[in-house]
């Protein structure tokens, strides 16, 4: 049985009561989200975006003496810092490049199914850019990645399943190594020709990558002349491939990937257009505690949404029936919704939901308001009333970063949330607002609404683009020469 009988009227008084920017109607709604950014835009500096644009001032005390310091508006409290640019493989000219052998670490790090077949090429699409520009300039290409998490050599996770897209793409025959060091390593880099491809078996395969060991690091780099980091995926690991092989091998550039990531991620969230919007989803707040945090210091609109909710409702004294709840961040929660009000950030929480008497795809449901979850009953998706605030609060938007679903977007029920945000953003996107996917499940979910191509980045890394925007370093790319 599925009834959607919306109740009438959530307890907004109590989430306003701690301050939470929740409105009593769209129309005050739409107000509410209006009226912080026009104090903060001004202030704001109108530097192009580039990816030495960073989060805070831990990611550029290290890579650079030269940072400039913003302080302005609501959105700037933070520093907003900008470092001298990495230098990157497009600044590598054939005459650096003829003949040279580059190992260039990617992220080919795709899902198999069961029998060995890629179900998801992005990652390996994503990385054809720079390979195809540095075979076109001639140089030997050693190309490096993870596959899975195998604990030693684990013929499942090894990369020969990879090789025939990446040649189809990149209309060579890829070569591929048994190994990723060694003399047999050695003699097929020796015998690559001008513009050719070896593929080395996945570095995982040797516990020293994890450990960023120097003595593998520097065995890796041996076998070439200069490195190309282009793994934004995990780019926030401080691994030999990542990390450990630049200290051997100068020049040590960013691959177009990885700057394109940063472009958006960095640059578009240090330096936004305005209004800026967040919607933050996904099942746990604990794990979201440093994207939210980070994300107040920036955003003007901030969208909660995904099995978090519930502890913020639990918080201001909501019953939540066996919705997910984390009872340790129920403190944690309420500073969250204090902070959003100090910083005159519009944060929205749902005012309805969507509930199901069981946690399954053919589970009874029915919608209700924040304030009608009985027990027995848990939320799993945001409801048709929330859906058209959150609408209402993105067409006033001129930036919008997504992470992290608005529902358990797996089963068809409860998937509604989830999509009316992937369509709503592809609406915004194609008329010129800049749409920002933050990787993880929410990439999965625009791709499975069919509207990833209109949206203005969707990053490859869901660990990576986490940190990033949590405002931590990236190892993998602190690393890097400056250009
Ligand atoms: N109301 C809910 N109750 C329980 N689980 C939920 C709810 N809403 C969303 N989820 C689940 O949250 C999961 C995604 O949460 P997660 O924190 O991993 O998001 P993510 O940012 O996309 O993560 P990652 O980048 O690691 O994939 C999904 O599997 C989804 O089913
Ligand atoms: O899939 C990812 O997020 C990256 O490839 C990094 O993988 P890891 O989390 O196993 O380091």
């Amino acid at each position: 049985m599925s009834s959607a009988a919306a109740a009438a009227s959530p307890s907004l008084s109590l989430l306003k009561s701690t301050g939470a920017a929740v409105a009593s109607s769209a129309a005050t709604r739409a107000r509410a989200t209006l009226l912080p950014v026009s104090s903060k835009s001004k202030s704001i500096s109108t530097r192009p975006l580039g990816f030495s644009a960073v989060l805070d001032s831990r990611f550029t005390v290290q890579v650079s003496s030269k940072v400039h310091s913003f302080r302005g508006g609501r959105g700037t409290r933070g520093v907003v810092s900008m470092a001298a640019k990495k230098k990157s493989v497009g600044d590598l000219t054939s005459a650096d490049l003829k003949g040279k052998k580059v190992f260039v670490r990617a992220d080919l790090n795709v899902p198999l199914d069961d029998s060995q077949t890629i179900t998801d090429d992005t990652r390996i699409r994503a990385a054809i850019p720079t390979i195809k520009y540095l075979i076109d300039n001639g140089a030997k290409v050693i190309l490096s990645t993870h596959l899975g998490r195998p604990k030693g050599v684990t013929p499942k996770f090894s990369l020969a399943p990879l090789v025939p897209r990446l040649s189809e793409l990149l209309g060579i025959e890829v070569k591929k190594a048994d190994d990723c060091i060694g003399p047999e390593v050695e003699s097929l880099v020796g015998s690559l020709p001008e513009g050719g491809v070896l593929l080395l078996e996945n570095v995982r395969f040797y516990k020293e990558e994890e450990k960023n060991d120097p003595e593998f690091a520097k065995k890796l780099a041996s076998l070439a002349d200069l490195y190309v980091n282009d793994a934004f995926g995990t780019a926030h690991r401080a691994h030999a491939s990542t990390e450990g092989v630049t200290k051997f091998l100068k020049p040590s550039v960013a691959g177009f990937l990885l700057q394109k990531e940063l472009d958006y991620l960095v640059g578009a969230v240090s330096n936004p257009k305005r209004p800026f919007a967040a919607i933050v989803g996904g099942s746990k707040v604990s794990s979201k505690i440093g994207v939210i945090e980070s994300l107040l210091e920036k955003c003007d609109i901030l969208l909660l949404g995904g099995g978090m909710i519930f502890t913020f409702y639990k918080a201001q004294g909501l019953s939540v029936g066996s919705s997910l709840v984390e009872e340790d961040k129920l403190e944690l929660a309420t500073s969250l919704l204090a902070k959003a009000k100090a910083k005159g950030v519009s944060l929205l929480l749902p005012t309805d939901v969507v509930v199901a008497d069981k946690f399954a795809a053919d589970a009874n449901s029915k919608v209700v308001s924040a304030s009608g979850i009985e027990d027995g009953w848990m939320g799993l998706d945001i409801g048709p009333e929330s859906i058209k605030t959150f609408n209402e609060a993105l067409d006033t938007t001129q930036t919008v970063i997504w992470n992290g679903p608005m529902g358990v977007f797996e089963m068809e029920k409860f998937a509604a949330g989830t999509e009316a945000v992937a369509n709503k953003l592809a609406e915004l996107s194609e008329k010129g607002v800049t749409t920002i996917i933050g990787g993880g499940d929410s990439v999965a979910a625009v791709e499975k609404v069919g509207v990833a191509g209109v949206m203005s980045h969707i990053s490859t890394g869901g660990g990576a683009s986490l940190e990033l925007l949590e405002g931590k370093v990236l190892p993998g790319v602190i690393a890097l020469d400056e250009a």
